[in-house]
């Protein structure tokens, strides 16, 4: 298991950020290697992601060495979604089947979570977002039939996408963790259109289901002060409060978001005009 640091930036550190640097504060690459557990910890209200691909046997993570608490759950919860072939995420002993697209809530105090393919030409990719949880709550697997969908978007403008929430209070009600995937509808290429900024919650995004040779064009910063990552397939990008999020792909994809910090209000958000945009 990897735990890398990231520290996050402030909206006037990243006017003066080149390429390489903006993608060193912004883009987490490589989460899903085989056989190995990455995450990396940002100070972007203490919002871990991670990664984990099994091959042939099984890995496994729950030590908090790197975070200062006997677990890395001890004071946390976490969302871990399955992107890839089915899986089995067994967690103290309590084994969950994850087909793709669903999503195990981990809920705080679990010690240890073993992750397992189950066939090596198809395997699993789980993907972690995990926040500070205020209580202890079941773990609970939300299978893709049960997360609540919402149509959004117009073929027309190249934007009509499908949004399910997971880890929501209307589904599996989490502390202060929110999780969910959209779909892009085929021939549609842009996300999260009109743009928008949640002042009060930070948001993570890990683009998947894209051909190795796409790429996505992904925005972010101030809707008067714009910057982009070229971000490939299992790449995540961080969002924080202060930063839009949309994206257009040269191909097929989808993406997890996954939320925290003040609210877990999904419609508390301020939407930010076209126009407005530099
Ligand atoms: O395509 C979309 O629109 C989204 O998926 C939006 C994200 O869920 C989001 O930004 C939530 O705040
Ligand atoms: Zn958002």
């Amino acid at each position: 298991m990897t735990m890398k640091v990231l520290y996050g930036a402030n909206p006037d550190d990243i006017k003066a950020f080149d390429t390489q640097r903006l993608r060193r504060e912004f883009l987490v690459s490589n989460l899903f290697m085989p056989d190995a557990v990455s995450f990396t910890y940002t100070h972007v209200d203490r919002l871990i992601l991670g990664g984990a691909m099994p091959m042939t046997g099984s890995v496994s993570f729950g030590s908090g060495a790197d975070i200062g608490t006997p677990f890395l759950l001890s004071a946390r919860e976490m969302g871990i979604a399955n992107l890839g072939g089915t899986g089995t995420a067994t967690v103290d002993g309590k084994s969950f089947v994850l087909e793709n697209r669903d999503v195990l809530y981990v809920g705080r105090g679990a010690q240890e979570v073993v992750v397992a393919s189950h066939a090596a030409d198809k395997p699993a990719r789980f993907y972690m977002n995990s926040v500070p949880a205020g209580a202890d709550l079941p773990h609970r697997l939300v299978k893709k039939a049960e997360a609540k969908a919402i149509e959004l978007g117009d073929a027309k403008r190249s934007n009509r996408r499908r949004l399910a929430m997971y880890i929501h209070p209307e589904v599996m009600p989490s502390c202060l963790l929110l999780m969910g995937i959209t779909d892009l509808a085929e021939g549609s290429a842009w996300n999260t259109m009109p743009p928008h900024v949640h002042e009060r919650r930070m948001e993570a995004y890990c683009y998947f289901d894209m051909a190795p040779e796409d790429r996505i064009v992904h925005l972010m910063g101030q809707p008067e002060e714009t910057r982009h990552l070229i971000v490939a397939d299992g790449d995540a990008v961080l969002s924080p409060a202060w930063s839009i999020h949309m994206g257009a792909g040269t191909g097929p994809y989808a993406f997890v978001w996954g939320m925290t910090g003040e609210n877990q209000e999904y419609n508390d958000v301020t939407p930010v005009a076209l126009a407005e945009l530099k």
